[in-house]
């Protein structure tokens, strides 16, 4: 892998347009692109074998030696060269040495490599069908990394799952990804996705009359599954179970319906179904009808027919409190339950009248998420993942008003919720009266039979110490029929918070939205069962290309520790430690300077800062407004404001509380002093904040992520594992270590020793509990993943926190790389208990500390 990221690396770095491998066998066809795609006889007529696998740096690399050697005379000096190759190919890539696969004859026009072993796909990104492609990797397997030329996907238990929800058939997949594939696909991976996809898609939850039936077309398997204690102990039986009920009850008409079901705010839906077949301008020319269909029927979504004249559907109805362990125990016997919803054909939850205004359209990339849930004309349950200010928010709204039925939006945080009910208003047509907020302050209902509530998590999931309205809104939330749940940031919710929300409300389908599948704990698989699998997941750098998303240039950088910060850091315990790298002068200066820097552009920008006793340092010291947690919501508002509309405020110090619910396009730059650890998630967030940018269409326009890191401390450990998430997603970190012209900036902070000592006295009379991040109590709305506080969902009642682990995130995230292993929660602990024993020296001027501490505080209390 470490060799196959170095060819990705020197691909990167060649050029920025799509490159087409020139010399040597290995050169590009400028054919018709129907050759890409061709005739499956040919595929079976397999070369005798190939000579090497084509890591496309690897066989540039190669064929240059043979145009400087220029040895290539005939076939069978050809032939001794290549075994020559073999050699080199097997010292380089050892135990991932693949070159024993046979390479069929036009595999330069095939964009994949499949690896026999792990599952693992290789897309040359930088081919001419690689769009195409990419659809389909992403309906069937988990990206991995997607970096500019050549991307990497992993076939997983889960990913088949999702293939199967979203309507792919096993053999589909295998003949789809056999013409893909520059070899044939490999045995082992054809029986992995037989295997896996044998009981997928058999059996569904469905929710009639308030309750719950698991539901199938294989009597044999519903008998199978009753043979579980689980599940048999979770079914309710009555007159009604022992019987063949059908499965769409909600209608009388037993008519096919076709899935040609129009999303509003697409444009031209109805025109696009006609063109979506491959003889469309721009999309390649597939060998025949056929193929374009199977093509289509792989990667597109129209076209689907749900066949309801089905008269062999046998159920069994389970009770509401056990389904969650159903679910569970569906998933760990290999019979993952469908969740769909027929909503045109539900007679019964009465119609809400709700659509998108006329001006609202949505993007192309929301379209196919949308498509994905929608595809057969009912609503699939599951998550769509789209970078941060991709507009997941249009996306879940899109989705409500084509159920058209009452509908729960669920958040983490009751800024959201605001934020959610007033997104509602901008893009649909909804009434104040239809659209209602279940808050710790506020507990409305909507008029009439059908309505939106939008509440946290929290609220719902919350048992104990409920207020009599929170309690008789509970029984309107648990007493009704939801067409659809829509649940946001679905990465941080903790899983147990999660089970009781599903377990409590009865609807009938379910979108989860995030953009991280990362979560810091090992819950990641549980958003499987308890949502649905992962129905569409968008490329950032695609969007980023297209203009929705802005383009952002990423730089670590270095700062050296001054001796005397460097000193007492290696003297003190963790904590403080930490107060150390963060108030390091040297970091404070570049963030002086590349605050002034910024400014001068133009620019609007966003230092943030975990560590609320940096964050003030800093911004009074540089004289900026700042907002935490502690910041009362009239002050936070008049400093955004400030920021967003006065030109003399072109800076903020934000706490965690900026890093997911505040929505400032403005914002062009972003700085972080001070960060959560290694939290991938977190740094994908902070991102996300200029993703958004308003100027992100101006041309050449870039938006700036910078991370200032404290030179050979922790932090830089940390700082390379926070990056890994978005270094998949295709983005480079540039390490920048000095700033040039930083020396010469006027009225420089901390330039003087005297200073700079004043600086770490004040650090070292701070209190331990200053340098610790997880307690900024005040801090953290909708942070769930570090330290969840009554506080951060608005209602006085404490939570479990989501436990940091090691290693397990599963393969829903892709996290199955090393950088991907989160560091325990308790490091920090580890490390203080590993530091070595201190000189007796130091413990005495520990002493000495602790008394002056211990002064200080009493004289201030006095
Ligand atoms: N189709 C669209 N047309 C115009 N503007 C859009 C569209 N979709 C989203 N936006 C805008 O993009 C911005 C980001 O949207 P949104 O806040 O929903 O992003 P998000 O994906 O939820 O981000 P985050 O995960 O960071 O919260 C918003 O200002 C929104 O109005």
């Amino acid at each position: 892998m470490a060799a196959k990221r170095g060819a990705e690396a020197s691909l990167e770095s060649s050029s920025s347009k799509r490159p087409r491998p020139t010399g040597g066998d290995d050169s590009y066809r400028d054919d018709n692109e129907a050759e890409y795609l061709s005739d499956p006889a040919a595929d079976a007529a397999l070369v005798p074998r190939a000579a090497t696998i084509n890591f496309s740096a690897l066989t540039r690399r190669l064929a240059e030696a043979r145009r400087t050697t220029n040895t290539v005379a005939d076939e069978s000096s050809l032939d001794a060269h290549r075994r020559q190759q073999d050699s080199l190919v097997s010292h380089i890539f050892m135990d991932q040495d693949f070159s024993w696969l046979h390479l069929k004859p036009d595999h330069a026009s095939r964009p994949l490599w499949i690896s026999p072993e792990d599952g693992h796909i290789i897309l040359e990104a930088f081919s001419p069908i690689a769009e195409q492609a990419q659809d389909f990797l992403v309906a069937i397997s988990e990206p991995v990394s997607r970096p500019a030329f050549i991307h990497e996907y992993k076939l997983t238990s889960y990913s088949l799952y999702a293939a199967v929800s979203v309507g792919l058939q096993t053999e589909d997949i295998i003949e789809v990804l056999n013409r893909l594939s520059k070899v044939p696909v490999p045995e082992s991976i054809i029986s992995f996705i037989r295997e896996r996809t044998l009981s997928y898609g058999k059996v569904k939850l469905v929710l009639k009359h308030n309750k719950y039936f698991v539901e199938s077309s294989h009597p044999e398997t519903l008998q199978l599954l009753l043979k579980d204690k689980v599940i048999r102990e979770a079914r309710v039986v009555t007159q009604q179970t022992d019987t063949s009920i059908k499965a769409a009850t909600f209608t009388t008409t037993k008519a096919p319906v076709k899935g040609n079901l129009v999303i509003p705010g697409t444009k031209e839906a109805e025109k696009k179904k006609d063109d979506s077949t491959a003889g469309r301008p721009g999309a390649p020319a597939v060998a025949g009808p056929t193929d374009a269909e199977l093509f289509t029927s792989v990667v597109g979504v129209d076209g689907d027919e749900i066949d309801e004249d089905d008269d062999n559907v046998h159920a069994f109805e389970i009770d509401d409190a056990k389904i969650d362990d159903v679910k569970k125990r569906c998933n760990e016997l290999e019979y993952p339950m469908l969740e769909e919803y027929d909503f045109r054909n539900d007679t019964i939850n009465a119609n809400l009248d709700i659509d998108l205004k006329p001006a609202t359209v949505i993007r192309p990339y929301q379209e196919t998420s949308l498509s994905k849930m929608f595809g057969n004309g009912r609503a699939r349950s599951g998550i769509i993942v789209l970078p941060c200010g991709a507009g997941k928010t249009l996306v879940g709204i899109t989705a409500a008003c084509t159920v058209k039925k009452s509908c729960l939006v669920l958040c983490t945080s009751s800024v959201s919720v605001m934020q959610w009910k007033q997104q509602f208003m901008q893009w649909s047509n909804v009434t104040d009266r239809q659209i209602a907020v279940f808050t710790a302050e506020s507990k409305e209902r909507f008029a009439g039979e059908s309505g939106i509530v939008v509440s946290t998590y929290s609220m719902v999931a919350n048992t104990h110490n409920r207020s009599h309205e929170s309690k008789k809104m509970m029984e309107f939330l648990t007493s009704r029929e939801w067409g659809f749940i829509l649940l946001d940031e679905v990465h941080v919710v903790p899983a147990a918070m999660f089970r009781r929300v599903v377990t409590t409300i009865k609807a009938h389908s379910k979108l989860g939205l995030t953009a991280t599948l990362v979560r810091e704990d090992d819950k990641i698989s549980d958003l499987n069962y308890m949502i649905g699998p992962k129905l569409y997941e968008a490329n950032w750098m695609d969007l980023a290309a297209k203009g929705h998303i802005a383009n952002v240039q990423c730089a670590e950088v270095w700062c050296p520790m001054t001796p005397e910060f460097y000193r007492e850091y290696l003297r003190e315990q963790s904590r403080k430690r930490m107060l150390l790298y963060c108030m390091n002068p040297k970091k404070f200066q570049a963030c002086q300077f590349l605050i002034k820097f910024h400014e001068d552009r133009g620019d609007k920008i966003i230092v943030f800062s975990d560590n609320v006793f940096a964050l003030e340092a800093y911004a009074k010291k540089l004289g900026k407004p700042y907002i935490h947690g502690g910041t009362g919501q009239v002050e936070r508002m008049r400093v955004l404001q400030w920021f967003q509309h006065d030109s003399n405020v072109n800076t903020i110090f934000l706490s965690k509380v900026g890093d997911t619910s505040i929505d400032l396009p403005e914002a062009t730059c972003l700085i972080q002093i001070s960060s959560h650890f290694g939290s991938r998630r977190q740094e994908a967030q902070r991102l996300g904040r200029i993703l958004r940018a308003k100027r992100r269409n101006d041309e050449g326009f870039n938006a700036f992520f910078y991370s200032l890191v404290s030179k050979d401390t922790q932090e830089m450990f940390y700082s390379t594992k926070r990056q890994q998430f978005l270094i998949d997603q295709g983005y480079a970190f540039k390490v920048i270590t000095h700033l040039d012209g930083l020396e010469n900036l006027p009225d420089l902070v901390y330039k003087t020793k005297d200073e700079q000592i004043e600086l770490i006295s004040s650090v070292l009379l701070a209190n331990e509990s200053e340098a610790d991040l997880g307690t900024d109590i005040r801090a953290g709305e909708g942070d769930l993943a570090g330290t969840v506080t009554s506080k951060d969902f608005g209602i006085p009642t404490k939570f479990p926190t989501a436990q940091r682990t090691t290693g397990s995130l599963t393969a829903l995230s892709g996290a199955q790389h090393m950088s991907y292993v989160e560091q325990n929660k308790s490091a920090n602990k580890k490390l203080a208990r590993d530091a070595a024993p201190r000189n007796k020296l130091f413990s005495k001027r520990d002493k000495e500390r602790a008394a002056a501490r211990k002064e200080s505080r009493s004289s201030g209390r006095t």
